[in-house]
């Protein structure tokens, strides 16, 4: 579980969030909002790439950014700037390297990650000539290699054609892992859990994805 104790983000003496207090223990959790209300600044305080102003964000007990970065996987919007090496399978082994894994066990982990969503045919090819729907696959991957508790992916699809986006979205759905999905595509958070409305950096509305999302397009009529 992830629990967020009164955290509030100032930047430049502006609030960006605003005493934000939840627990979230669902599996699958949707973030919606307008453009500037706040989400991609609160989706990255769960793995400690936004440290709070105020307040403490823990898993399971453990706080600090060091645990959070360790045990919390972040899927970018766009997946260049999580691809860093020029052949993917040595992008896949960059963070098992981190982890100190032996060479045997980083194939093994590698190996059964791309087995699980047919990408094995991508494991030598150069990562600058993948095409994007390919490169957000691999970015997912290179997350799940590392086996992370809590997977938060930040307007993952939107670079994605509607076969690569359904693609992606049912490997997400697949995964057992608690998943926390940022998305201006409402149709992206059906089946899931439970869904937070933040607006002016805090959380408006916090309930199942129907009445969540019913009050936020209601809001948006013109
Ligand atoms: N370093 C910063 N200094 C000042 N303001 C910032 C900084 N980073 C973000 N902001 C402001 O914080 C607000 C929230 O930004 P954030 O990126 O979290 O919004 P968002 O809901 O993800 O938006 P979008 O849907 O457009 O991606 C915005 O008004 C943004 O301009």
């Amino acid at each position: 579980m992830i629990r967020f104790r009164e955290v509030s983000v100032k930047k430049d003496g502006q609030a960006i969030l605003t005493e934000i207090d939840l627990s979230l223990s669902e599996r699958r959790i949707g973030i919606i909002g307008r453009n500037g209300s706040g989400k991609s600044t609160f989706a990255r305080l769960f793995n400690g790439l936004e440290t709070p102003t105020n307040g403490s964000v823990t898993l399971n007990g453990q706080g600090g950014s060091k645990a959070l970065r360790r045990h919390v996987g972040f899927v970018f919007q766009n997946p260049d700037n999580q691809i860093v090496y020029p052949i993917v399978h040595e992008d896949l082994e960059f963070g098992l390297k981190n982890l100190g894994l032996g060479k045997d066990e980083m194939r093994a982990r590698i190996d059964t990650v791309l087995r699980r969503f047919q990408l094995e045919h991508l494991r030598d090819r150069l990562t600058h000539q993948l095409s994007g729907g390919e490169k957000q696959m691999i970015a997912l991957a290179g997350v799940l290699v590392m086996r992370p508790r809590l997977i938060v992916l930040d307007e993952p699809t939107t670079l994605l054609d509607l076969w690569n986006k359904r693609r992606f979205m049912a490997a997400i759905h697949e995964l057992e892992q608690q998943i926390v999905l940022v998305s201006h595509d409402l149709d992206l958070l059906d089946g899931f859990d439970r869904v937070l409305h933040i607006d002016g950096g805090q959380v408006v509305a916090d309930g199942l994805p129907d009445p969540v999302i019913a009050g936020y397009t209601a809001g948006a009529q013109c």
